[in-house]
């Protein structure tokens, strides 16, 4: 399903003060039917902020957003949400967090518990359904969480900063199992992160968001093909990673109070 943010903005009243505050100004992006488009931004320039507003959480101050042409009123079961802090049931198991998220798509306990299954074979997870999430390690929360949002087959996936808080090796190796997944899936994601390199590697369309109030400009088109070998240690890797971060450079240039 295609995503389209029209001229979006989000004004939130100011702490002390009766003026209140532009978190988001005149934002416009389309995200296209099944492309996995990275939204990378410094922290504090509004990402998690155009998540919600996309999610439903909360409403834009101007603008609007469309998927597949009709205005959004609120939250629905059309768009997943996988957050830094996974919000998995701790009483539950691996497969039934995933079983929880089918009960409106499938009939039976045991059709649920099959769909569960092949869900959990997706993020590589086979072996773990009986798990608690306590007993889950090194990433594996995240995977069983991406996974519970695949199963209630959303149009669109929304990913805030989801490997945020896993160290360099794990992350690197869920952005891996990320890029599979979605190339299995094509469902449409958009993936929020401060990371150049994670923006640059998991995207095919990478939109570079600036801040104060925040704004996105053209996205840049990456084109590396399939996300495998040692891509990240190839020279044009390093050449969109260089143009991403140059674009986010001259935000801070531009803010930057000049040097005497
Ligand atoms: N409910 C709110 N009320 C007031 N200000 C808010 C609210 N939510 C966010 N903000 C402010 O809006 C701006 C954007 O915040 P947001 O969390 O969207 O940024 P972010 O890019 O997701 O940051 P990070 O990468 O650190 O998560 C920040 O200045 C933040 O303090």
């Amino acid at each position: 399903m295609r995503l389209r943010i029209q001229g979006v903005g989000k004004e939130f009243a100011g702490r002390d003060t009766h003026r209140s505050f532009a978190a988001l100004d005149d934002v416009n992006l389309d995200v296209r039917e099944g492309e996995l488009l990275t939204l990378v931004g410094p922290s504090g320039c509004g990402k998690s902020t155009l998540l919600d507003l996309i999610a439903g959480l909360a409403a834009p101050t101007t603008g609007r957003i469309l998927l597949d042409g009709v205005p959004l009123d609120g939250p629905g079961l059309d768009r997943g949400i996988v957050l830094q802090q996974y919000a998995l049931f701790p009483w539950r198991t691996a497969l039934s967090n995933i079983e929880f998220a089918l009960e409106g798509r499938a009939a039976t306990k045991r059709e649920r518990a099959e769909l569960a299954r092949g869900y959990l074979d997706l993020v590589g997870l086979g072996e773990f359904g009986d798990r608690y999430p306590h007993e889950l390690s090194l990433g594996m929360p995240q995977r069983v969480a991406i996974a519970r949002s695949l199963a209630a087959d959303p149009a669109v996936l929304l990913l805030d900063e989801p490997f945020a808080a896993l160290d360099a090796g794990t992350r690197e190796s869920l952005q891996v199992e990320l890029a599979r997944v979605w190339e299995k899936t094509g469902t449409t994601v958009l993936f929020a992160t401060r990371s150049v390199d994670e923006a640059v590697y998991l995207g095919r369309r990478v939109a570079v968001m600036t801040s104060r109030p925040g704004r996105i400009g053209r996205p840049v088109e990456v084109d590396l093909g399939p996300r495998e070998g040692d891509l990240r240690g190839g020279s044009r890797f390093g050449e969109y990673r260089h143009e991403v971060w140059r674009l986010l450079r001259s935000d801070v240039d531009q803010k930057a109070p000049v040097a005497s």
